[in-house]
């Protein structure tokens, strides 16, 4: 990793109560990287996106995204950081007393940084990044599909041109055609627009044909890291018996970048 990481984690601990989830966990990410964090159930990969994205403070450890210590440092540096990344949790969290356009303007509107004239050509923009036809933003996110509600989340996501995107297992709940269509777009916002992409999966598929970077949590700390193909060679006992269930020819295993 030449430049300076994008995401640079070092030594985080995070307890709750007795139970400990991270401990002495460190971990780099770097510009452009499409990473898919894995691990048991519990292992604390969804705490480990909360405490990057300033959500969960960790009991100890640095935690810095985009080079700003998202625990430390002062609140404008905060506010101008938080624009830099775009994140989409489980359920989508669309609001859903507003259209799927409306939602795409909240962060350009809360931001102030577009001005009036812009932001209709700007949510029509972010919609087709998303892979979403226009009139889609006319619609209420409940007569979406899951699929599309999933875009529609994305689309807001990107409003404000991240350079970051968390994803929390973005394709539960699709079915295998539109998970893999999802993997696709995934994979063109990290190589076309040469966004940093990480994400929490069970999703096989999505490990085996869109990460470039697996990183596996267990233990507290990182268990398993490396391309797909480096990681499926472990001999860590919970990977093995993790990629068992799906077992690839070798040749489709696909070596990272
Ligand atoms: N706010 C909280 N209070 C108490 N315990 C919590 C809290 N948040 C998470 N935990 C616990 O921390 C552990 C890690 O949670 P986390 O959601 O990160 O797991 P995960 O690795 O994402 O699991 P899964 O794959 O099942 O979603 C779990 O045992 C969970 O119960």
């Amino acid at each position: 990793m030449s430049a300076a990481p994008v995401i640079d984690i070092r030594g985080v601990s995070t307890r709750f109560g007795r139970q400990v989830v991270h401990d002495g966990l460190d971990l780099k990410i770097g510009a452009g990287e499409l990473v898919a964090i894995i691990g048991g159930s519990g292992t604390g990969k969804s705490v480990l996106l909360r405490e990057i994205v300033g959500l969960h403070r960790p009991d100890a450890g640095t935690v810095k995204l985009l080079g700003v210590d998202v625990w430390h440092a002062p609140e404008a540096e905060l506010s101008a950081m938080r624009r830099r990344f775009g994140m989409m949790f489980q359920d989508g969290a669309l609001f859903s007393s507003l259209t799927v356009a409306a939602n795409v303007e909240v962060p350009l509107r809360e931001s102030g940084l577009a001005p009036e004239s812009m932001i209709a050509p700007l949510v029509a923009l972010r919609l087709a990044q998303a892979g979403l036809p226009a009139d889609a933003g006319e619609k209420m996110p409940s007569q979406l599909s899951g699929g599309m509600r999933k875009r529609a989340a994305i689309a807001r996501a990107l409003a404000l041109e991240p350079e970051v995107l968390f994803l929390d297992e973005p394709t539960s709940g699709l079915d295998p055609i539109t998970a893999r269509a999802f993997d696709g777009l995934l994979r063109g916002l990290c190589d076309d627009l040469g966004i940093t992409v990480v994400v929490v999966t069970h999703d096989l598929d999505t490990l085996l044909t869109i990460a470039k970077r697996i990183v596996v949590l267990g233990g507290g700390r990182v268990a398993g890291d490396g391309t797909p193909a480096q990681v499926m060679a472990s001999d860590d006992p919970w990977i093995r018996e993790y990629f068992s269930s799906r077992k690839m020819p070798a040749a489709e295993v696909p070596d990272g970048p």
